[in-house]
């Protein structure tokens, strides 16, 4: 369970000038074994709050509470605790080119654990099964396609069996076939082990053929929280013109 309790964050602009503004008091509560859709325009602060549910920053007012426990005041030493909760595939957490597929799923359990090498192996094998790309483990990610590199990506953010999940455009620049797969591969890997997901993504068509509920961001607010059913109905006007991608309207 995510708790996201009345956030607010506003950046100072370095040459000076008024603050901008990017989160306005939003709270949300993501429920346990939640596929949660994040969605909105670009810059309306989607990126910002995901950052911001790890601990990776800090809001200026409000309170963020994962699983019983508030992120925003946890010292540097229980975030490293916490990362455990996390599995993540960030828009520009690219794979590490120097290292293998098999080194690049089995980072964040070298970094977070203290698990023998051979255990390690057995979880990158089963974890390469599950994305249908066994026996790439000594492949380097330079040889691979985008849909392959997004599906080691999710093997890697999956491999630590985090209780909470989050994905920021885990399908950006594939085609409409792959994309949709690796949609569907993000939902079996949430049902199979019962995550919260919060996921960004622009590719509306797909996101809402997996999402459990979806919340809509528009310059720094949460103007929309519901279920998919709901946002695919509603009739707010920012909402539906941004859920059926209309021309028409206040956007
Ligand atoms: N470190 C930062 N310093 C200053 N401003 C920032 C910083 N990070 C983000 N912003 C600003 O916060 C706002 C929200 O950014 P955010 O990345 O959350 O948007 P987004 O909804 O994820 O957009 P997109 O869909 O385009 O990725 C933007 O105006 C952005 O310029």
């Amino acid at each position: 369970m995510i708790s996201i309790e009345g956030v607010s964050k506003s950046f100072r602009p370095t040459g000076g000038g008024p603050p901008n503004q990017v989160l306005r008091s939003v709270s949300l509560d993501v429920p346990r074994g939640c596929l949660y859709g994040l969605i909105g325009p670009g810059a309306s602060g989607k990126s910002i709050l995901l950052k911001m549910i790890t601990g990776l920053m800090k809001p200026d007012h409000g309170r963020i509470v994962v699983d019983g426990e508030d992120v925003t005041t946890a010292s540097e030493l229980d975030l490293q605790r916490l990362r455990l909760k996390f599995g993540m595939l960030f828009q520009n957490n690219a794979l590490f080119d120097h290292l293998t597929v098999g080194d690049n799923i089995a980072f964040p359990l070298r970094r977070l654990t203290d698990l023998p090498e051979d255990e390690i192996k057995k979880r990158v094998d089963e974890r390469l099964a599950h994305v249908a790309l066994t026996g790439f483990d000594t492949r380097m990610p330079a040889g691979l396609s985008g849909g392959q590199k997004k599906r080691v990506g999710v093997a890697r953010a999956t491999i630590t069996q985090a209780s909470i999940v989050l994905y920021d455009e885990p399908a950006a620049g594939l085609d409409p076939v792959t994309s949709q797969k690796i949609f569907d591969l993000l939902r079996e890997e949430q049902q199979a082990s019962n995550a919260t997901v919060v996921m960004v993504s622009s590719d509306l068509d797909r996101l809402l053929t997996v999402t459990d509920r979806v919340g809509m961001m528009y310059r720094g607010e949460l103007i929309f929280d519901g279920t998919t059913a709901e946002a695919k109905s509603s009739t707010e006007p920012r909402v539906k013109q941004f859920v059926h991608g209309l021309t028409e309207g206040p956007l």
